[in-house]
C-alpha cells in the first residue's frame, strides 16, 4: 500500500547512512533552475511548502515544535538504526533511489570535448580529465540544462505536466509528513495505553488514507506521463535534427571514412567529432536522459525540503554535530570520487561495446543471404566472439572497480552509526544531556546524511548519467556541426531556420558542409537559372576528394548540362563516377570548386540498388513523396516538411498504369491474389521480396510519379537485360520529349517541361540513349564528347512508349 510504503520508506531513509555533496549538486541545480530561468512559480511553490512545514511544526509545539518533530522521528530511526547493526554491510536503498536499471550510459572523454583533439584511445583518457572538478561539474550542469530546458520552454503540454507534477509532489510530500505525525501520535497512544486516543488515531489514519492514497497514485501517474511525453518530444526533436539536411549521412560518412568502425573506436578526426552508434543515442541515451533527469530532480526537490528542515533540527540539538556532518560528508565525497573516477570511462565503454556487438548481429541478419552463400558463419562468429569478449572484459573491470568502491562505502556506512554518538557522548558522560537526546541526534544526523548522500549512494549511476549527458551532447553538437544550415551559436536542440533546406528563391543557396578548409560549394537554384539557355547544372573547377581527403578523384572539371542534353558518364571502375554523383547530390563535399544545379525537389537520384521503404507497393511507387502530411500523426512540436508532398493526386488506376509502363503490370496481381488494388496496398518487405531487376524497374516508375526535371542514374539498369534497359531509357526519353510536344494532357501527367538525365554506366548500349559523354580517366584527365548520330534508339524497343 502506498501510504504504508511511504512510512516504511521514510523510516528506511534514516537507515540509509551515506554521504555526499548533494549539497553541491542540489544548490547548483536549484540555483540554475531558479536563476537561469524564470521559474518563479517553482520558487514560490517550494518556498510556500517550506513555510507550510514550518507552520505545521510550530502548531505542534510541545517543548518546541521542531524538537518535537525530531523526537517523533528519531525514535523510529533509533529502532531501525539499531537493527541495522545486525544487518550485513550493504547498501540499503530506499524505494526512491535512481534507477538506471541495466541501461548503460556513457560518454567517452575522447568524445566529450568535441574540440578536435585526436584522443582516440579510450584507455588514455583515464587520467586527470576524469576527475569531476567543480569546473567540470558546472560545465556538465550547463550542458544538462541546454538539453533539458528547451522541452519545458517550447512544449506547452510539457509545462502543464511539469507543474502538475510539482503540485502533486508537494501534496504527496505533505501526505507523508501528515502520516508521520499520525504515526507518531499513534505510537504514543499505544505506549501510554491511551485507548481513546488510539482509536481516534486509527480513524484519522483511515481518513488520511482516503485522501493520501489517490494523491500518491496520481503523483506517480503524472510523473510517468511527464517522462513519456518528454521522451517522445526529445526523441522526435533529435530525429528531426538527425534527418535535417542529411545530417545522418554526413555523420556516417565521416565515421566510416575515419576507419573507426572496424577498430571499434571513437573520437574526432579533422575537427569533426565521430559518432558511434547514433541509433543507440537516439533511443537509449535519450530515454535514460529524460527518465533519470526526472528522478534526479524529484529526489533533489525532496531532499532540499528535508535538508532545510532537519538541518534546523540538528543545529538546535547539537551545533557541533552540524560541523561534523559537513566534514564527514566532504570526506566521503572526496574519497568516493577518487575511488570511483575510473568508472566514468568504463561506463562509456560498456555502452559502446554492447552497441558494437548488437550492430554486428544486425549486420549479419541483414546480410544473411550473402553470408549463407559464402558460408561465412565462422568468420562472422569469430568477430562476434571478439566483440563479446570486449563486453565481458569491460564488465569484469567495472566489477573490480565497484568492489573497491563498495569496500569504502560499506565501512563508511558503519561509521555513520558511531560518529554522531561519539560527538555527543562526552556531554552525556558529563551528565548534561539525556540518552534520548543522543537518539534524537543520531536520527537527525542520519537523516541529513541521507539527504547529502547522492554521490556515495549512487556514484556509479551518477557517473553513468553524467557520461550519458556528455554522450548525448556530443551527438547533438556533432549534428549541429554537420548541418550546414545551423551555426555554432545555435542551441543544441534548436531546429534549423530552414528545415530541409531547399531553395525556393531565385537566390542560390550555398551549402558549405565541410568543417575543414576546403569544401565544394553547392548552389541550388530554381530552374532555369540561365535565361534562354535552360541550364540545369553547371560544374566549375571541381576538385573532388574522397571523404578522408586522402585522394583526389577528379580535378579541374568544368561541365554544363542544358535541358534536354542527356549525359553519360563513363570511365574505369573506381575512377570516381559514382563519387561525382555524390558530389552533385551534396553528399560528398570534400574538395573545391562549385556545383550549381536545380533545387533538390527537381532532382531524382536512381542508385544501383534502390531503397525499398517499409510499407505497401503503392508506398514504394510514391517514395520519397507522400500523399498527405498530417500534424496529428507527429509528436507535439514536430515541424512538418512540405517538400515531399506528392505534386499530383494519383488514383490507384494511375499507379497501375505506371507499373505497366515499367513492365511490372503483373506485380499487383501477383501480390493481391488476382486483385491489383489489393496488391497495391500489400505491405511486404519489398527489398527482400522483389528481384534487383524488379526493384530497378520500380525505381523508374517512381520517376513518373515524382516528376523531377533532372534524373541522375547510377548504374540504375545494371540488373536488367538489354531489352529491359532499352525500355527504361525509352521511357526516360519519352518523358523528356512528350511534354515538350504535348503539354500536360496525358493520363499520367509527366514533367511539365521535359526531363533530362545523367547516367553512369559501363554498357556500350547506354550510348544510344544519351547525347554527351563524359569520360573520366582519373584526376584532371577527362574529356567531354558529343555522342555519334548512329547511336539511335532502336525503334522496335521504343514503339511501346512513343
Ligand atoms: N567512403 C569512402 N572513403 C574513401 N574512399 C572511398 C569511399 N567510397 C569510395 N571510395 C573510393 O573512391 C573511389 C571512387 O569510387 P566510386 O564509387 O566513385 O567509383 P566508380 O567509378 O563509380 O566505380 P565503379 O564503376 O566500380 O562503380 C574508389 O577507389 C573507392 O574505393
Amino acid at each position: 500500500m502506498e501510504m504504508g510504503a511511504e512510512l516504511v520508506s521514510a523510516t528506511q531513509h534514516h537507515v540509509d547512512y551515506r554521504c555526499h555533496i548533494k549539497y553541491a549538486i542540489t544548490s547548483l541545480l536549484l540555483l540554475l533552475i531558479t536563476t537561469k530561468t524564470k521559474m518563479n512559480l517553482l520558487r514560490v511553490v517550494v518556498f510556500a511548502y517550506q513555510l507550510l512545514l514550518a507552520t505545521a511544526w510550530g502548531s505542534n509545539n510541545v517543548g518546541g515544535g521542531i524538537a518535537g518533530v525530531a523526537s517523533s522521528t528519531s525514535g523510529r530511526r533509533h529502532y531501525v538504526a539499531a537493527a541495522k547493526f545486525a544487518l550485513p554491510p550493504h547498501y540499503q536503498r530506499s524505494q526512491n533511489k535512481f534507477q538506471l536499471n541495466s541501461v548503460p550510459n556513457g560518454g567517452g572523454e575522447n568524445e566529450l570535448n568535441g574540440d578536435g583533439k585526436d584522443d582516440d584511445n579510450i584507455s588514455n583518457t583515464n587520467n586527470e580529465e576524469n576527475n569531476m572538478t567543480l569546473e567540470k561539474a558546472s560545465e556538465l550542469i550547463g550542458t544538462f540544462w541546454s538539453m533539458a530546458y528547451p522541452y519545458y520552454k517550447e512544449s506547452q503540454p510539457g509545462r502543464r505536466l511539469f507543474y502538475g507534477m510539482i503540485v502533486l509532489l508537494i501534496m504527496n510530500s505533505s501526505v507523508s509528513v501528515a502520516f508521520s505525525y499520525i504515526s507518531k501520535d499513534f505510537w504514543n497512544a499505544l505506549s501510554t495505553k491511551d485507548t481513546v486516543e488510539f482509536y481516534n488515531m486509527m480513524t484519522k489514519f483511515g481518513a488520511a488514507l482516503v485522501v493520501g492514497a489517490p494523491v500518491a497514485v496520481l503523483y506517480r501517474f503524472q510523473r510517468e506521463q511527464l517522462a513519456v511525453h518528454w521522451r517522445e518530444w526529445m526523441t522526435d526533436r533529435t530525429l528531426q535534427l538527425y534527418n535535417s539536411n542529411r545530417v545522418y549521412y554526413a555523420l556516417e560518412r565521416d565515421f566510416f571514412a575515419s576507419g573507426k568502425e572496424s577498430e571499434g573506436e571513437n573520437g574526432s578526426k579533422g575537427g569533426a567529432t565521430l559518432i558511434d552508434n547514433p541509433d543507440q543515442r537516439i533511443t537509449e541515451d535519450v530515454r535514460t536522459f529524460t527518465a533519470f533527469s526526472l528522478q534526479l530532480f524529484i529526489e533533489l526537490a525532496r531532499s532540499m525540503i528535508d535538508l532545510v528542515s532537519f538541518s534546523f533540527i540538528l543545529y538546535s540539538i547539537q551545533p557541533q554535530l552540524f560541523a561534523t556532518i559537513i566534514g564527514y560528508a566532504a570526506f566521503g565525497t572526496v574519497t568516493t570520487s577518487l575511488l570511483g573516477r575510473s568508472l566514468l570511462p568504463l561506463n562509456f565503454l560498456k555502452l559502446r561495446t554492447e552497441a558494437d556487438l548488437r550492430y554486428l548481429l544486425v549486420r549479419i541478419r541483414e546480410n544473411a543471404e550473402s553470408i549463407a552463400f559464402y558460408g561465412g558463419e565462422d568468420v562472422e562468429g569469430k568477430e562476434v566472439s571478439t566483440r563479446l569478449r570486449k563486453v565481458v572484459d569491460n564488465k569484469r573491470e567495472i566489477n573490480v572497480k565497484q568492489r573497491n568502491l563498495e569496500l569504502f562505502t560499506t565501512c563508511y556506512n558503519y561509521f555513520v552509526q558511531i560518529v554522531p554518538v561519539a560527538v555527543v557522548a562526552p556531554q552525556y558522560f558529563a551528565g548534561s544531556i539525556q540518552l534520548g537526546v543522543i537518539s534524537q541526534s543520531v536520527g537527525a544526523f542520519n537523516h541529513i546524511l541521507n539527504d547529502l548522500s547522492v554521490i556515495v549512494n549512487d556514484f556509479e549511476q551518477l557517473s553513468s548519467f553524467s557520461a550519458g549527458i556528455e554522450r548525448l551532447s556530443t551527438f547533438l553538437t556533432a549534428m549541429r556541426d554537420a548541418d550546414p544550415s545551423r551555426s555554432s551559436e545555435d542551441t543544441l536542440l534548436a531546429l534549423p531556420a530552414e528545415f530541409n533546406a531547399t531553395s525556393i528563391d531565385d537566390e542560390p543557396v550555398k551549402e558549405e558542409a565541410e568543417i575543414s578548409n576546403e569544401s565544394i560549394q553547392l548552389n541550388l537554384q530554381k530552374m532555369p537559372f540561365t535565361n534562354g539557355d535552360n541550364v540545369l547544372m553547371q560544374i566549375n573547377q571541381l576538385r573532388l576528394n574522397t571523404p578522408d581527403r586522402n585522394r583526389v578523384l577528379i580535378d579541374n572539371l568544368d561541365l554544363t548540362i542544358r535541358e534536354g542534353q542527356h549525359l553519360l558518364i563513363v570511365g574505369s571502375s573506381g575512377c570516381g563516377k559514382s563519387s561525382l554523383l555524390r558530389a552533385i547530390a551534396g553528399l560528398w563535399t570534400a574538395g573545391s570548386g562549385s556545383i550549381t544545379r536545380v533545387t533538390d525537389d527537381e532532382v531524382y537520384f536512381l542508385p544501383q540498388r534502390p531503397y525499398c521503404a517499409l510499407g505497401s507497393l503503392k508506398d514504394q511507387l510514391l517514395y520519397p513523396s507522400t500523399e498527405s502530411l498530417n500534424a496529428d500523426d507527429y509528436p507535439d512540436g514536430h515541424r512538418l516538411s512540405r517538400s515531399h508532398l506528392l505534386r499530383q493526386s494519383l488514383t490507384d488506376q494511375d499507379l497501375l498504369d505506371v507499373l505497366d509502363m515499367v513492365d511490372l503490370h503483373e506485380l499487383p496481381y501477383r501480390f493481391g491474389d488476382g486483385d491489383p488494388i489489393k496488391g497495391l496496398n500489400e505491405v511486404l518487405d519489398w527489398g527482400n521480396t522483389l528481384s534487383l531487376g524488379e526493384q530497378q524497374r520500380l525505381a523508374f516508375g517512381r520517376l513518373v510519379v515524382n516528376k523531377p526535371r533532372l534524373v541522375i542514374c547510377d548504374e540504375a539498369t545494371s540488373a536488367l537485360d538489354v531489352a529491359s534497359e532499352a525500355k527504361m531509357y525509352s521511357l526516360l526519353r519519352n518523358m523528356a520529349q512528350k511534354d515538350l510536344k504535348r503539354g500536360e494532357d496525358n493520363k499520367v501527367a509527366l514533367s511539365p517541361s521535359g526531363l533530362t538525365f545523367i547516367s553512369v554506366g559501363h554498357r556500350p548500349s547506354l550510348l544510344a540513349y544519351h547525347d554527351i559523354k563524359l569520360r573520366l580517366n582519373g584526376g584532371a584527365d577527362y574529356d567531354v564528347t558529343q555522342i555519334e548520330k548512329q547511336s539511335v534508339l532502336p525503334q522496335s524497343l521504343t514503339s511501346n512508349f512513343m
